[in-house]
């Protein structure tokens, strides 16, 4: 049985564009506020179970919030209905439901009482509250002189103590230091083994794997994706992913990933422009570098452990013996993370003709890089390191995980686990 039931539920907001100054203005111009309205959900249903975990992910405005909000009441619905049955407790916006003027304490009283506790609950409860916040040196103190890990320590606080059937929470838990968090955390598995329904909206992917038992996507106002935690946050990845390399792709359109061959006057041979980070005596040009998936289609944003391609094409301006290829990879901020070339790998190419073309590819099954931008170079040079042509981290791409490791590269690696008996 639903314990959450949202039915063709619609939400929209006006956006004001210019709106008339003064009231004034308003009444003697007869001027009107000019708006556009957005619709932040269109005509969502959806059904949440007693116990069930559930992530709510999407991008930034997508209306995740807009749906918590709702469901606490905050906002009603243009349409739809929205029935839940129990004790809600909400963690939204920081500071929601404190009064800055009044103490840590005082609030602890006012929040859990809207919570639903009576007074003598309250007081039996007060030394768990202060204790699990760890604020008790300032919970004398106005919240208003809080910082924003604290306050949310507090409101965490309540918000688990008062016992709910239902828990929802938006996003807060990222202000708190490493070791809250993780405090929090455990609070939440444990609500969750006791049978609290959660609904959580985090872009913490790794936290709503690791707590949810069903994920709901939200995209443009609409649900895109519910089920399986993993399912559905590769496909969202996976969107993610796409989007950012249409954004990549557009904004290197204008910036020319590609190096121009420079027609010049009649009779003449061709030369390469020069840019900023390019070098050599162009006995070998190269002409176009792409960044591609496994099946040659140009991408510059990746998942990591997705395969990858570098196509390097080349003009031969002279005969030339045993041409070396090669590509690294930098960080943005210029830390090595990895260099090869063809010499190394004993791929061995003979001979290349003068006024010849022709493409090397460097094939990576699997880009086990961590999340982030990372800058690539590639050349061309002569068994003895001379340079025909130099590209120095002229091309970037993008890598992004569910993984948080950290570091440079993703090494393969499995836990082992020994106890030793006493
Ligand atoms: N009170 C409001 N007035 C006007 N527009 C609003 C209001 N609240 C939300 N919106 C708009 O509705 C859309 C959805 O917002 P919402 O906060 O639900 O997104 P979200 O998915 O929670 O985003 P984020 O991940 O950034 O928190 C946004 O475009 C936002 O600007």
């Amino acid at each position: 049985m639903n314990i959450i039931s949202v039915s063709e539920v619609s939400k929209s907001f006006k956006i004001y564009k210019e709106r008339a100054a003064t009231l004034k203005e308003r009444i003697v111009n007869g001027r009107k506020s000019k708006f556009e309205v957005y619709t932040a959900l269109d005509s969502i249903s959806l059904g949440i179970k007693k116990g069930e975990t559930v992530g709510l992910i999407g991008r930034n405005g997508s209306g995740k919030s807009t749906l918590l909000k709702l469901l606490t009441g905050i906002l009603y619905a243009d349409k739809g209905s929205i029935d839940i049955e129990g004790k809600v407790s909400s963690l939204l916006e920081l500071g929601a439901g404190f009064h800055p003027d009044f103490t840590g304490r005082e609030n602890i009283f006012m929040n859990a009482a809207i919570l639903g506790l009576s007074k003598k609950e309250i007081k039996a409860k007060l030394d768990q509250i202060i204790s699990f916040s760890e604020l008790k040196h300032y919970i004398e103190n106005p919240v208003r002189s809080y910082s924003s890990g604290m306050y949310m320590r507090l409101a965490f606080s309540v918000a688990i103590m008062v016992e709910p059937d239902i828990l929802l929470i938006d996003e807060v838990l990222a202000v708190g230091d490493a070791a809250f968090q993780q405090k929090c955390m455990d609070q939440l598995l444990r609500l969750k083994n006791k049978g609290t329904t959660i609904v959580f909206v985090s872009h913490d992917l790794g936290a709503v794997q690791k707590l949810c038992d069903r994920v709901i996507w939200i995209n443009k106002s609409k649900v895109w994706g519910d089920g399986e935690p993993k399912k559905i946050i590769d496909q969202y990845l996976s969107y993610l992913s796409e989007q950012e390399n249409e954004r990549l792709i557009d904004e290197n359109k204008d910036k020319e990933n590609e190096i121009t061959i420079i027609e010049k006057s009649e009779g003449q041979k061709n030369s390469v422009e020069e840019t900023e980070g390019r070098w050599g005596n162009k006995q070998i040009e190269i002409i176009h570098v792409d960044i591609t998936n496994e099946n040659s289609i140009s991408k510059l944003s990746f998942l990591s452990g997705e395969p990858m391609q570098i196509h390097i094409s080349y003009k031969v301006n002279a005969n030339i013996k045993k041409p070396v290829f090669g590509c690294a990879i930098h960080t943005i901020d210029n830390r090595h993370c990895y260099g090869t070339n063809t010499f190394i790998d004993h791929f061995k190419i003979d001979f290349l003709d003068e006024n010849s073309f022709g493409k090397i590819i460097f094939n990576i099954p699997s880009i086990e890089l961590i999340a982030g931008s990372y800058l690539l170079s590639v050349g061309a040079s002569d068994p003895n390191g001379t340079q025909f042509d130099y590209h120095d981290k002229l091309y970037s791409f993008k890598v992004s995980s569910l993984v948080n490791d950290v570091g440079i590269a993703r090494i393969n690696h499995e836990w082992i686990h020994e106890v030793q008996r006493g």
